[in-house]
């Protein structure tokens, strides 16, 4: 459903973050990818949603080519991949529910969401999605009232009222207390298993890679130098993912 091929970014100033990167998603699949901070992770993902432009390469998604699309076909395509964010980015004011409606954007009328006003159908689903990451209780509270954790649900609830067919999620444990990260990848696993949507999640914990990812790439300097099961990640291959120095953790 995704076909990455060479992929290439340099930002303005200079900094190569992707060279020649290109793998394939197939439906379904929980993609774990991983690397040293720096190493591109960010940059691969927002690339997939053009949310940053690549220097050159191409992308494929649900057999749209992404890289070509022009600003209405991309608003088309990013209605079916929802991100889920390693700082949550919520409206801290705004209740839950309205951040999880926002979701909803790219199919409500534009005048209906000014007023803040939706479809029952969609304050229905707000709700439903709620429920399901345990926190509907707190549909009206301010976001800024909730944990981190809780938070990063709302993050999830938000991303699935796009009813995706794609996550992206960049670290979404990463700013989380550690012994949150299973309740939270437990969410991004059911959403992958229950509603067979496609997940592309960036991870710096390889115990989470191992116990979450049907497959996992990683990046080196903007490189891809693994692709691969989590399991055929000996020491060797460690080395060259994360460089001599790196000593496994956890
Ligand atoms: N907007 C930008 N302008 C210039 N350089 C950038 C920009 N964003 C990222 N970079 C650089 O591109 C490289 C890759 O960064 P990226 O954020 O994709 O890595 P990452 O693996 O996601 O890191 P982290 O785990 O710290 O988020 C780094 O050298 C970074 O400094």
């Amino acid at each position: 459903m995704l076909k990455v091929s060479k992929l290439k970014k340099v930002y303005d100033g200079g900094v190569q973050a992707l060279e020649n990167v290109s793998f394939e998603v197939p439906k379904g699949q929980f993609l774990a990818v991983i690397g040293l901070s720096g190493s591109g992770k960010s940059t691969l993902l927002r690339c997939i949603n053009r949310l940053i432009e690549p220097t050159e390469g191409k992308i494929i998604f649900d057999g749209e080519d992404v890289t070509a699309a022009s600003e209405d076909e991309l608003r088309h395509i990013r209605r079916k991949i929802g991100m889920v964010f390693q700082h949550f980015n919520l409206v801290q004011r705004s209740s839950v529910l309205t951040n999880v409606l926002a979701g909803r954007l790219g199919y409500v009328n534009p005048v209906w969401s000014l007023f803040n006003r939706f479809p029952a159908s969609d304050l229905e689903k707000a709700m439903r999605e709620l429920d399901r990451v345990g926190i509907a209780d707190k549909a009206k509270y301010r976001a800024d009232e909730l944990s981190g954790g809780q938070q990063q649900r709302v993050g999830i609830a938000r991303a699935m009222m796009q009813e995706p067919h794609l996550v992206l999620a960049d670290e979404p444990v990463a700013s989380l207390d550690p012994v949150l990260a299973h309740s939270i990848m437990q969410y991004l696993e059911k959403i992958n298993k229950e509603d067979g949507v496609t997940v592309l999640c960036s991870l710096h914990f390889l115990d989470l890679v191992h116990r979450y990812a049907d497959r996992v790439i990683a990046l080196n300097q903007g490189q891809l130098v693994f692709d691969g099961l989590p399991q055929e990640i000996n020491d060797e291959k460690f080395k060259e993912i994360y460089g001599r120095d790196a000593e496994r953790v956890g």
